[in-house]
């Protein structure tokens, strides 16, 4: 079944952000997060496995499975020939946004400036992810860029992690936060990442939280 932007941002409060070096690494992976109550899994580009890593998790029931790290069209064309879902940049440009848009699959371009997001505008898009989120002002720096630009909802990402995921989530034009600490590096530990998985699944938006 196909999903819309909002639909995949709305599946839970985090995306995982990951990046997977080897394809035996895949399902107990993708099963651990799908468990802990995270579906939306964010593959990035970033290895030479991540192709046959977004075939393998694509396995998994109730993974929705999406590149990440995508560059260009031709990657776009190659993650969804391998079963990406939706596609996820650092940036926008117009060959991938108008790529994305002719294919009809969820596109969340990287936007660290008003000009990055009305560009999108201008094509038709309205969720964005917005990258990277700490090293572009954090949360005041969204703030100022959402309140012009009202209809955009967003996806933060970079530099984001459990604790300070609640500040980015309580505001109305964030609707999920992208992040790669529930996967942390090293030996796969299955058990860990459906906890730290959990954990993220039930974050929620907290105005009291400071930092
Ligand atoms: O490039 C970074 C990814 O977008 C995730 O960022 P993170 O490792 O800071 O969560
Ligand atoms: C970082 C990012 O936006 C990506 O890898 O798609």
């Amino acid at each position: 079944m196909s999903l819309s932007v909002e639909q995949v941002m709305a599946l839970a409060p985090v995306i995982p952000v990951l990046v997977v070096e080897r394809v035996e690494d895949a399902l107990p992976i993708a099963q651990a997060l799908v468990k802990g109550g995270l579906p939306a899994l964010e593959v990035t580009l970033r290895t030479p496995a991540a192709l046959d890593v977004i075939r393998e998790m694509a396995k998994v029931e109730g993974a929705v499975v999406g590149a990440g790290t995508v560059l260009n069209p031709r990657q776009l064309d190659a993650a969804m020939e391998a079963g990406a879902r939706f596609i996820v940049s650092p940036g926008l440009t117009d060959p991938l946004g108008r790529a994305a848009i002719a294919a009809n699959i969820p596109f969340l371009p990287g936007t660290a400036t008003a000009g990055d997001i009305m560009r999108g505008m201008d094509m038709g898009l309205t969720h964005f992810k917005f990258f990277p989120a700490e090293t572009s002002g954090g949360l005041p720096a969204l703030k100022a860029l959402a309140a012009p630009l009202q209809e955009s909802r967003f996806c933060p990402t970079g530099g984001i992690t459990a604790e300070s995921a609640p500040r980015w989530l309580a505001e109305p034009f964030v609707q999920c936060v992208g992040g790669s600490w529930v996967v942390p590096k090293g030996p796969i530990d299955p058990a860990r990442i459906e906890a730290l998985a959990r954990e993220a699944a039930a974050l929620t938006g907290n105005k009291l939280c400071s930092g």
